[in-house]
């Protein structure tokens, strides 16, 4: 920890980091990723390797300049994300042996190790990408070397990466709990309630808002659980909550504009759900079955706390 706030702090350290560190590359904010049977791997890239790359690609070897900080191994290994974005996709791809894919549509099939680190990446990549100007002088604004700020020099102003808090509410009425789907989500996944909060809402109000926007209900009680970041649609800090609805003020009232589906499920059918491979499965009836997001996914994280709650319950 104290590692990372010292190679954020001094461009020096950060530079001898980044000669001997390893590299996660993206282009134009797609990961670099490589399939191994239904999953996807991100493969680390060391610095030599790059630098070779790079002289192959006939570009200066400060461009690993360009690349920012995303973490570090207990030995100190520091992990670094490049944009390549200005070169040739498809020569890379041959050269690297993989493909740059949207990360939405790798996303479920990542690995639990990679997913974090590439949810970071992203959304740091994406933040400097869209904050190079100052939003009050309209100067050039220019990044540490670990990118966790930019400065304005006319001005001194710093600009800090931001994310937006949202909050995921798993409801209950006791026995079932509601699982919701919008249709931009994969065929059959459902998964809890989410909301973005709004400017000087507290996490309880923008939960009861959210429930009873989304699907009507009047949240009872309600109780924090974690928090995950998550790299969609920017970057965004997401606060997990269990909640309750009264069972005689159970029925469902689906906001259509928001959401494709919601509906209450059994212990048995979410129990069901969670042995599943996460991702569509196509059943003879030409339906999808119910999945859930993965393991990693704070979502799955609350869904698992309400099944055990389930079984710890006086029948
Ligand atoms: N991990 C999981 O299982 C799940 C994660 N999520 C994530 O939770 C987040 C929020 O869920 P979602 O249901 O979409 O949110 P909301 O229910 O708040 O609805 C999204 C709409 O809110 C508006 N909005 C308000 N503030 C923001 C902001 N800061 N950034 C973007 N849009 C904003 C936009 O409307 P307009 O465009 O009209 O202005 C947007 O279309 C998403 O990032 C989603 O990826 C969602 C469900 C499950
Ligand atoms: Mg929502």
């Amino acid at each position: 920890m104290r590692y990372l706030l010292e190679l954020k702090e001094d461009d020096g350290l950060c530079r001898q980091a980044q000669n001997s560190g390893t590299f996660y590359l993206f282009h134009n904010l797609f990961p670099f990723l490589q399939k191994v049977g239904s999953k996807h791997l991100a493969p680390q890239i060391s610095a030599s390797e790059l630098k070779r790359i790079l002289k192959k690609f006939k570009q200066n070897k400060q461009k690993l300049e360009d690349s920012v900080l995303i973490g570090c191994s207990d030995e100190c290994m520091a992990y670094f994300a490049l944009d390549l974005g200005s070169l040739e996709k498809m020569d890379i791809e041959s050269e690297l042996k993989g493909s740059f894919i949207e990360l939405r549509k790798a996303f479920f099939q990542l690995d639990g190790k990679d997913a974090p680190l590439l949810s970071l990446a992203q959304a740091l990549l994406r933040w400097h990408d869209t904050h190079k100007y100052c939003s009050k002088t309209g100067q050039p604004t220019q990044k540490n070397l670990a990118g966790s700020k930019r400065v304005c020099h006319t001005n001194g102003i710093i600009y800090y990466p931001q994310m937006s808090p949202v909050v995921i509410t798993l409801v209950s009425d006791g026995s079932r709990c509601l699982l919701a789907r919008q249709a931009s989500f994969p065929q059959g996944m459902y998964s809890a309630l989410a909301g973005f909060c709004d400017v000087g809402e507290t996490l309880e109000e923008t939960v009861r808002r959210e429930v009873a926007e989304e699907v009507g209900l009047e949240v009872e009680s309600m109780w924090y659980s974690a928090s995950q970041h998550w790299p969609f649609p920017n970057s965004s800090l997401m606060i997990a909550c269990h909640a309750t609805v009264w069972p005689q003020q159970n029925e469902i009232r689906v906001n259509k504009l928001e959401l494709e589906a919601a509906t209450w499920f059994s212990l048995e059918e979410v129990v069901e759900a969670l042995r599943r491979e996460p991702r569509p499965l196509k059943q003879e009836d030409g339906r999808f079955s119910l999945w859930l997001p993965p393991k990693w996914a704070i979502a799955h994280q609350l869904i698992q706390e309400w099944v055990k709650q389930q079984s710890t319950m006086p029948a």
